[in-house]
């Protein structure tokens, strides 16, 4: 059984709706409810800025402060961690809100937020994530990015120093800079990074895969899952030869990348896809209704191999879960997450949808930015 990670007080200050609340947790659930526009959303944002990144919203840091206040806001948090009690704090200044968000490890400094996955994983399901199969690909790579970050916390430093190579070689080009050691230097590690991250996607993907394959039948289908759009017939291809011939592949479009404007072929032109086993149908065909159960399904499927691989259950945020669940599913929802092991968040507009939950769940009522009891 997977380590149980868990907040015990979290305290916010001029975050979005909320001037000022702090809120004592034991390791159960919370489930939060109160009437459209309260906060709940809001809260679990909060929660989501323990983890690297801008959180579930993917907000810029100025749309947080909240409207009205001097500027700046806060997130502490105490938490029961991996590595033990851990306070989290995070947050920004007036004047910091363009440069990013301050971190403090019991009340230290810390060099990156990166740091915050030695304490612990959060991961979560909001309805703006609804649309992700049918949307753009970039969307389901940012999502696919998050999935392997949470076993894989180099990842995000891969991917940004890629981004980061990807750049300087396409303004070389749109300059009309040809110039080949230069070039083959960018190039080099571009397919270095970029054959990582591939590797790292795919790893974490048959991990999934194999996961799904050995758990036991759920209310939420199965999804089947693969990658495309990015050296698809790199079958078991050694990870050298795979960097030489993603390599070559830049050096040889270089022109073409030029006329284009970007570089054409990439990790960061890859797809998640994903299939709705029992239908054998793409998810994007799929109902809405069959859509969101398939999401369900793997979103649950992935926090429990990061249990499983890390050792500590993740916090789960799940936003307006129960919404459009029968009774039933619902039920089998509830033990499927408390199964986890972990401590998760759970929104609605209605505290009865939850009654399934019963003890194992604390209840709060959110009010115009007030928590109460
Ligand atoms: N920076 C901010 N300052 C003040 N209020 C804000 C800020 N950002 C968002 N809000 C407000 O916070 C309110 C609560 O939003 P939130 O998304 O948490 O609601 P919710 O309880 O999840 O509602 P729903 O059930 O409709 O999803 C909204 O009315 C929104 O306008």
């Amino acid at each position: 059984m997977a380590q149980k990670t868990y907040l015990t007080r979290l305290k916010l200050t001029d975050f979005r709706n909320y001037a000022d609340v702090g809120l004592s947790l034991d390791d159960r659930h919370v489930v939060l409810t109160g009437d459209n526009g309260s906060g709940k959303t809001n809260l679990l944002e909060a929660v989501s800025f323990l983890s690297p990144g801008r959180g579930l919203r993917r907000a810029v840091l100025a749309d947080v402060t909240r409207v009205g206040a001097a500027g700046g806001f806060s997130v502490f948090a105490n938490l029961e961690g991996r590595e033990g009690e851990v306070a989290i704090g995070t947050g920004v200044e007036a004047q910091e809100e363009a440069t990013g968000r301050r971190l403090r490890l019991n009340g230290t400094p810390a060099k990156s937020v990166e740091e915050l996955t030695d304490h612990l994983n959060v991961l979560w399901l909001t309805p703006a994530m609804d649309g992700l199969f049918t949307g753009g690909s970039s969307d389901r790579r940012r999502f696919l990015d998050r999935l392997v970050l949470s076993l894989d916390p180099a990842h995000g430093r891969r991917a940004a120093d890629y981004e980061r190579a990807m750049r300087s070689r396409n303004r070389l080009l749109s300059e009309g800079r040809f110039d080949p050691a230069w070039l083959t230097g960018i190039e080099v590690q571009m397919a270095e990074l970029g054959i990582a991250m591939a590797a790292a996607r795919r790893e974490m993907l048959d991990l999934l895969t194999a996961l799904i394959a050995r758990s036991s039948e759920t209310p939420f289908p199965s999804p089947d899952l693969s990658l495309s759009g990015f050296l698809d017939e790199a079958g078991g291809k050694p990870f050298a030869e795979l960097e030489e011939d993603y390599r070559s592949i830049l050096q040889e479009s270089r022109h073409r990348d030029a006329a284009a404007g970007r570089t054409l072929v990439g990790p960061h032109r890859a797809d998640l896809l994903v299939r709705h086993r029992e239908k054998n149908m793409e998810a994007e065909r799929c109902s809405t209704g069959e859509q969101k159960a398939l999401l369900v399904g793997l979103i649950l499927a992935h926090a429990r191999l990061t249990g499983d691989m890390t050792g500590c259950a993740p916090v789960l945020l799940l936003d307006e879960i129960a919404a459009h669940l029968d009774e039933g599913r619902r039920a089998a929802l509830f033990d499927l997450v408390h199964d986890l092991g972990g401590q998760s968040f759970m929104t609605g507009t209605d505290r009865a949808m939850f009654s399934a939950l019963g003890e194992r769940a604390q209840f709060f009522t959110v009010s115009q930015g007030k928590i109460l009891g």
